[in-house]
């Protein structure tokens, strides 16, 4: 795992909509204290073994050959020439915890396939490649559910645990080096391929937005473990799930770009105990964008001014993340924050 980062990881610009709130530096006390916390983290379980992270990659290697051949089989079957089949191209992205690189050991991995405009998500995602998918020996427990608000292909390959959603661009021809955080991306696709796309654009986001990433996965891992065992990490409970907590730490990095994970998890918790709520948690600016898409506005959108505890994705179109919030979860974990804050000073 290497030793402690300092925050030297992006020569000194300002990253976050305010000045950071400290630029000060770990002391010899931060860096055994932060070794300690790692150690900790690794003795409780919580990094996978070489083996498996091996085995992740090959899986991964072998689902984006799939897609590559559906979309040359479905090319073809469509009746383009050889050569537009040649060209014809998908590509698999990854997002979700494993992209952040804080995953435990047999963790599913956010997937999400891009093609082209000529592969439909109804017959081509939904129909052949899930009927490829589903004769192939080395996939299992295969649920798709393509009616869902993001539809979602669900298997596992090898025992792998994978979700896989598509995402259908305008372009004829995908390129291998294609760069989906540019908002063009979005132009001409339709609902699910932007709400599709969305998980990943997040992802990049945050690791973009982040001074110092390895500092930032240390104290994500030390948070969401901490979530897990305080009972208030569930999206559908309406606590913070993984995305949520991954903003709310990347905002304490911003905050304190210098700092290391030690000081950072006690001042993620001076920080959310004395927020107040509903202020957003924002790590850049919303984006009003060019396609007209709804972005979290709550001067314009009255839905948005029930939100209890905003904490607002980074990528066009910006959303609020956590709007299941209710005054009840939000004040048990005010109350959790307290608490992690009171043993934090001692
Ligand atoms: N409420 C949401 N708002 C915006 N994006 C979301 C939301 N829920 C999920 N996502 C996107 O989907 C990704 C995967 O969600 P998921 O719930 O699997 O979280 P995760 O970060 O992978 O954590 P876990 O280890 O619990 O799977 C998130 O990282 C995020 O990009
Ligand atoms: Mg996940």
């Amino acid at each position: 795992m290497g030793s402690p980062g300092l925050g030297t990881g992006n020569s000194g610009q300002r990253l976050g909509i305010t000045e950071p709130i400290s630029l000060g530096g770990p002391t010899e006390y931060d860096v055994i204290k932060t070794r300690e916390l790692e150690k900790y983290l690794q003795n409780v379980g919580l990094y996978e073994s070489q083996e498996e992270a091996v085995s992740r990659e090959e899986v991964l290697g072998r689902l984006d050959q799939i897609v590559k051949n559906w979309v040359k089989a479905i090319s073809r079957a469509k009746g383009l020439n050889e050569q537009l089949v040649q060209e014809a191209n998908a590509k698999i992205f990854t997002f979700g915890s494993y992209r952040l690189g804080v995953h435990g050991p047999g963790a599913d991995i956010d997937t999400l396939c891009v093609g082209p405009r000529h592969a439909t998500r109804e017959e081509d995602f939904f129909g052949e490649l899930h009927k490829m998918l589903s004769e192939m020996p080395e996939v299992s427990e295969l649920h798709p559910v393509p009616d869902a608000h993001v539809p979602i292909m669900k298997f596992k390959f090898k025992g792998v645990s994978i979700d896989l959603l598509y995402a259908k661009l305008s372009l004829w021809v995908i390129p291998e080096d294609l760069d989906i955080s540019q908002d063009s991306i979005l132009q001409n696709t339709d609902d699910q391929t932007v709400r599709s796309l969305n998980g990943c654009r997040v992802t990049d986001q945050i690791l973009r937005l982040v001074p110092n990433i390895q500092n930032f996965r240390t104290t994500l891992r030390c948070m969401r473990f901490w979530a897990k065992r305080r009972g208030v990490y569930s999206n559908v409970a309406g606590f913070l799930g993984g995305i949520n907590w991954a903003l709310l730490v990347a905002r304490i990095c911003q905050l304190y770009p210098n700092a290391l994970p030690n000081m950072l998890v006690s001042r993620f918790f001076r920080v959310y105990t004395q927020w107040r709520w509903p202020n957003p948690v924002m790590l850049c600016a919303i984006k009003e964008g060019s396609l007209g898409l709804q972005v979290w506005d709550p001067r314009k959108n009255p839905k948005d001014r029930y939100h209890l505890m905003p904490i607002i994705t980074p990528a066009y179109p910006s959303m609020n993340s956590s709007y299941n919030v209710s005054s009840s979860t939000l004040r048990i974990m005010t109350d959790e924050f307290q608490r992690g804050s009171e043993i934090c000073e001692v």
